[in-house]
């Protein structure tokens, strides 16, 4: 019988469902072939750019709610500009505004965190850190071909990244140990995380929203009124 707390074993069972579904997405195995076009390319640069930025001080946030021996001594901060370059963006990424799937996510790590619970905080931002050391690690064992983008798995394999997945899993694994019967849904905002990791890489290589992207731009060059809604072209 259960105590009522939540165990690292239901952990572990969402994390294998909703990794096996994110394995699957063309984005990822485009990284590893490398036929992604540069569309998707701008698109997934332009919202992880962004996302970043903000995950980042949602991490500084959550540090300062962990009891100090569990903080992280070394710098809480990866820009991930690194990872960013190793998929070749071209320079129109920038003009490309966050799309509402995006701040959605953001929506979800921020009231999270707002609740003011370690556990919870870490739980929201878990799935982020952890589930690109596995995607990285997975395309690294399945071998990215020649044209595949070496870069951005080499920033996810490395050992800076990875000592920081180890971090965040072994932070978590100690708050659960110390955890009460709590009133928090904390299966559900680690799972609320993961499926909100799926479709940002869903939307990354959306083909039919590329395609409708690329007409409107087409048409906003002869009719200044109608913009893309993701490139303001
Ligand atoms: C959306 C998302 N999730 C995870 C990661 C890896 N930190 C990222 N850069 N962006």
């Amino acid at each position: 019988m259960g105590d009522g707390r939540m165990k690292q074993t239901e952990l572990e069972q969402i994390q294998t469902k909703w990794l096996t579904e994110i394995m699957a997405t063309p984005f990822v195995q485009g990284i590893r072939t490398g036929d992604l076009s540069q569309a998707s390319r701008d698109y997934y640069v332009a919202q992880d750019a962004h996302y970043v930025g903000h995950f980042e001080a949602l991490l500084a946030q959550t540090m300062q709610q962990l009891p100090p021996t569990l903080r992280r001594r070394a710098a809480v901060t990866a820009d991930e500009a690194d990872a960013h370059l190793g998929l070749q963006p071209s320079e129109r990424y920038h003009q490309i505004d966050p799309a509402p799937h995006n701040l959605a996510y953001l929506a979800h790590l921020d009231q999270t965190v707002q609740l003011g619970d370690p556990l919870a905080s870490m739980l929201a931002l878990l799935p982020c850190t952890e589930s690109y050391g596995l995607i990285a690690q997975k395309l690294a064992q399945a071998g990215v071909a020649p044209g595949g983008y070496t870069d951005w798995v080499a920033y996810y394999v490395g050992d800076a990244y990875q000592s920081a997945v180890t971090w965040s899993g072994a932070t978590v694994a100690q708050l659960l140990q110390q955890s009460q019967l709590a009133t928090i849904d904390y299966a559900g905002i680690y799972a609320t995380s993961y499926q909100h990791e799926l479709t940002f890489l869903q939307m990354a290589e959306n083909q039919l929203l590329n395609k409708i992207f690329h007409a409107t731009i087409k048409l906003s060059c002869e009719v200044p009124v109608r913009r893309c809604l993701i490139c303001r072209l």
